[in-house]
Order: structure tokens, then C-alpha cells, then sequence
């Protein structure tokens, strides 16, 4: 799977079929030349068809797990097989699909668990579609590689290009950003009593675990944002940043931890704050990824960190409104497959996942 010459296999999956995840890998393998060895996980019938609608003259050689993958060329994108259960068309979403999309996750992990690819990466899938079709539960791929991964706590990261890489010093400016979350897709009216210490506490440790094993930071310093306006100004304006955020982080700073916050999330994002922090904790989705995302979206990645093997994804979900049409902006695929082919070649720094 790892080969010097030709850089890692990766699987690819092109998420909800009738969302933008198929023309973007198709896209990206009719122009890219990749460092890495992507192979979409996927129907091939649908992808030669987008790749028809689209205009893309794209060839789509089926292999199967563990068969040799040649080096990436432009034009070429290999394919690991997955039959949709009905046909989708761009746009509409089909209840009897989500079972195609959750097994091109489990081709995809079955891959890396058996060493056949390095890590994956995931187009968006369609939360909701996947809910409607009856499985229960289900908030996203964050939790579902943690659930087939058969580990008890993940972290969802996002970071924007520019804070990918270890080699570049972070926060230079220029909208260089890494967020973390401490809570992912809730509803907001129960953030509040998912903010527990032992929760946040592992949260905190795999950030740190991982910002060393995989961006090579080798003392992170994380600021951490309050759950309350104010960071709680002092009580008045809530309770958890006294009661539970501040005595967890101290905590954690006795384990060695280099931890900023409880701090104000309206200030933290400002230059001066994030000066000298390698990554940011947010208390929930919406008080992070927006700002993320007005820092760098289309050229961000999603990291989920805790896990066996790399997986990132991109900044956007299934975009249903531009689905066919060519006009998805590919940069953050983009970002996803480079950083998953570079996280892959830090093998070495796995032994550095505790403080
Ligand atoms: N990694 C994943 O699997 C993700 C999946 N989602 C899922 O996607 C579905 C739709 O979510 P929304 O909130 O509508 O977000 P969305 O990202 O699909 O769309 C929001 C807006 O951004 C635009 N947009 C998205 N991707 C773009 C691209 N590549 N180029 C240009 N414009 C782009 C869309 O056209 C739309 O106007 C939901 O089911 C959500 O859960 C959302 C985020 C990540
Ligand atoms: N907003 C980020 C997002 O929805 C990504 O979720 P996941 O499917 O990567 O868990």
C-alpha cells in the first residue's frame, strides 16, 4: 500500500450520489496529478455517467482491495466497486441509496484496517437522507469510523490549508486556522449538559496526541473556548465555565497539557489570541466552523483525529443545489487528499499520541 515511488493508496468514497462528491473526484483525477494513489470508492455505472454529463473523458479501471494500484495519472481514477441500489439522478435525494453510501464507508475502512490503503478521505454524504432511511442515530462519518473503528471517543478538526502543514509555523496570518470541537452535531438546546469534564478531558487529550502524531507539533499549545457569552462573566452569565471547563482544564494542565481558557470564543478569534496556538477548541459546531470556514472555506480540510489511520474530508457538505451542474468548487478535495497523503508519510511519529 505504501510505496515510495508512486505515494500511498487512499480510498476515496464518493459519498451521497446525487450530491457533488463524484464530480469532484472525477474532476480531480481528470486534472490533478496526485502525490498519493486515490481510488474512489463508489458505482462505477454513476461515476462514467457524471463523467459523461460533465464532459470528462476519464478513464475508470475497477480493482478490487488489496490489487496492485498503479501511479496516479491525470485522466485515469481507479475504482474499488460499490453498486448503488438505485439509479440517482444530480439534485435528488433517493432513501434507497444510503446503504450504498454507508458501505463505501465500510469498503473504505475495511481497506485501511487490512492495510490495503493508507488512509481515506470522504466526499459529503447526506445526513438527513441517511436518517430518513431508517438508521437511527446516525449524525455523520465522524461517528460512524469511530463506531467500525470500534474506539470510544473521535475529534472532529477542521483546518484550513495553511495550518495543514507542520514544516509552516502556524497562525502566520492569512487565515490560518485549526478548530476542534468538543461537541459535533447536536442540537444547540443540548450543547450544554453534553459539556461534561471526563468527555472534554479525553477530547482535549487526543487533540493533543494527535497534533503531535499527525502535524507534527511537538508541544501544542490549545486555546479553549467558554460554552457562555463571556465565557460565563464570572457566573453571571452561566456556570460551566467554573464548574466544569476551568477545573478540567487545570487538570489537564497538571498531565503536561499547554492550555489557554477558558477564554471569551469572540475574542479568541481574533490575531492577537491565536497568536503562538496551534489549534482551537470549540464547545460546538456553530461557535467554530463558521469561523473556519469565513477563514477558509474551499481550501480547508476535515480531520477525524482518534483514529487508526487518516481520514479527511472536506469543508462542505453535498452542495445538492450544484450537483451536475460542474460548477462545485474542487480545492477542498483537493486539501484532503494532500494532507491525507502527507499525514500518511508521519507514520513514525505514531508513538507520540500521549502527552
Ligand atoms: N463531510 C460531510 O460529509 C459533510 C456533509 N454535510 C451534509 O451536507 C448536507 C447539506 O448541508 P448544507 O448545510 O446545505 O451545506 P453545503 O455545504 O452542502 O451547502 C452550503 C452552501 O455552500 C455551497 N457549496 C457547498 N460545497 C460547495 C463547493 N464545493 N463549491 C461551491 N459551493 C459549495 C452550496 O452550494 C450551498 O450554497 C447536509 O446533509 C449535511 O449534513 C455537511 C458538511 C460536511
Ligand atoms: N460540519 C462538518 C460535518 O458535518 C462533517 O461531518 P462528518 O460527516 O465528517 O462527521
Amino acid at each position: 500500500m505504501a510505496d515510495a515511488a508512486h505515494g500511498p493508496v487512499l480510498a476515496l468514497t464518493t459519498g451521497e450520489p446525487a450530491g457533488v462528491g463524484p464530480e469532484l473526484a472525477l474532476r480531480l483525477a481528470a486534472t490533478a496529478p496526485s502525490a498519493a494513489r486515490p481510488v474512489a470508492v463508489g458505482d462505477p455505472a454513476l461515476l462514467a455517467e457524471r463523467a459523461a454529463m460533465l464532459g470528462l473523458s476519464l478513464s475508470l479501471p475497477e480493482l478490487a482491495p488489496g490489487e496492485p494500484v498503479p501511479a496516479a495519472r491525470a485522466g485515469v481514477l481507479p475504482v474499488w466497486p460499490v453498486a448503488l441500489r438505485e439509479p440517482s439522478r444530480p439534485g435528488v435525494l433517493a432513501t434507497a441509496n444510503a446503504d450504498y453510501v454507508l458501505e463505501t464507508l465500510d469498503v473504505a475502512v475495511g481497506a485501511c484496517r487490512a492495510g490495503h490503503a493508507a488512509g481515506m478521505i470522504t466526499a459529503p454524504l447526506h445526513k438527513g437522507v441517511i436518517l430518513d432511511a431508517g438508521h437511527v442515530g446516525f449524525t455523520g462519518h465522524t461517528e460512524y469510523l469511530r463506531d467500525a473503528c470500534g474506539i470510544d471517543e473521535v475529534v472532529m478538526m477542521l483546518a484550513t490549508d495553511r495550518a495543514l502543514h507542520a514544516a509552516e509555523p502556524t497562525w502566520r496570518g492569512g487565515g490560518a486556522l485549526r478548530v476542534a470541537l468538543a461537541t459535533t452535531h447536536l442540537p444547540l438546546r443540548d450543547v450544554a449538559d453534553a459539556i461534561r469534564a471526563p468527555r472534554l478531558a479525553r477530547t482535549l487529550r487526543i487533540l493533543h496526541g494527535d497534533l503531535r502524531r499527525w502535524f507534527a507539533v511537538e508541544r501544542p499549545r490549545i486555546a479553549v473556548c467558554g460554552l457562555n457569552p463571556h465565557a460565563g462573566e464570572g457566573g453571571h452569565l452561566g456556570r460551566e465555565e467554573l464548574e466544569v471547563i476551568a477545573p478540567c482544564l487545570d487538570a489537564l494542565r497538571g498531565e503536561g497539557l499547554d492550555l489557554d481558557g477558558p477564554l471569551p470564543a469572540d475574542t479568541l478569534f481574533t490575531p492577537r489570541h491565536l497568536a503562538g496556538v496551534d489549534a482551537v477548541l470549540a464547545m460546538y459546531h456553530d461557535q467554530g466552523l463558521p469561523v473556519l470556514k469565513y477563514a477558509g472555506f474551499g481550501r480547508a480540510a476535515n480531520i477525524t483525529l482518534g483514529l487508526p489511520f487518516p481520514r479527511t474530508s472536506v469543508d462542505h457538505g453535498t452542495a445538492l443545489d450544484l450537483a451536475g451542474s460542474g460548477r462545485a468548487d474542487p480545492g477542498s478535495l483537493a486539501v484532503a487528499v494532500a494532507l491525507a497523503a502527507e499525514m500518511t508519510s508521519r507514520g513514525d511519529l505514531k508513538a507520540m499520541t500521549t502527552p
